[in-house]
């Protein structure tokens, strides 16, 4: 089995160029990440195309809507097998709760807490007080009591979750090794930090798909875990 914790994001507008990225680093990862920006542009048909590469696959779509609407888009990504889909704990319990029975059997269901792309600063402009640590415990806490399989956060809350929910399974995107630029990214770690700190998986799209070299960047960030 491949226990290679690193799961490349495919952010990459076309389908030919991220199956050849995948297909280069396929060695050096564990699983491939899929989200809006590839499948709003691939759809089912971009999916099939990548599952071919044989690495297991995380649908993020990071659903938010009412529950019934969610359950339904559960239901219609069934026929492409993911090992992982995404949805957003601010959806609420309902959604949560609807959405893992909805799911696939084999597909694990993890809500997104809060963005690694944000800080307490923009927590306040949307009208949410206090700590980032805090709210993602507490939607943790949500997310667990759904019935849900685990979460995504940052690196620098995953192993508070991690003591709260000894048996969660934990994606932690935002990772950057230690030399490379942050971006957009606010709440960042790097891969060891996250790993040692409880991650399951690790989410890891522009140090590698950006570099010069993408196979010496995966091969360098595994030889870190
Ligand atoms: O759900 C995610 O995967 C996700 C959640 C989150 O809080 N932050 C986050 O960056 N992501 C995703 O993780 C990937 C990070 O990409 P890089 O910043 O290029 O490594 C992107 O595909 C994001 O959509």
């Amino acid at each position: 089995m491949n226990t290679n914790p690193i799961y490349l994001a495919l952010d990459l507008p076309r389908l030919e160029s991220a199956e050849a990225l995948a297909r280069k680093v396929a060695g050096h990862i564990g699983g491939l990440k899929l989200g809006m920006e590839f499948f709003y542009a691939h759809g089912h048909h971009g999916v099939h195309e990548i599952a071919k590469i044989g690495l297991p696959i995380f649908l993020d779509l990071k659903l938010h809507d009412i529950p019934n609407t969610v359950a339904a888009a559960m239901q219609s990504i069934h026929v492409l097998e993911p090992a992982i889909v995404t949805v957003h704990a601010s959806g609420g319990r309902a959604m949560m709760e609807d959405a893992k029975a909805a799911a696939g059997e084999h597909c694990k269901v993890v809500a997104v807490t809060l963005l690694t792309s944000l800080d307490e600063a923009d927590m306040a402009a949307t009208g949410v007080g206090g700590s980032a640590h805090d709210q993602v415990l507490r939607l943790a806490d949500l997310a667990h009591s759904a019935g849900l399989d685990g979460i995504v956060c940052s690196g620098q809350e995953v192993g508070a979750v991690h003591r709260q929910w000894k048996d969660g399974f934990f994606v932690v995107p935002g990772l950057r090794p230690a030399e490379g630029k942050t971006g957009d990214q606010k709440r960042t770690v790097t891969p060891r930090a996250a790993r040692d700190a409880g991650a399951s998986v690790l989410v890891i799209g522009r140090p590698i798909s950006r570099a010069e070299d993408p196979v010496a960047a995966a091969r360098a960030i595994e030889a870190t875990l």
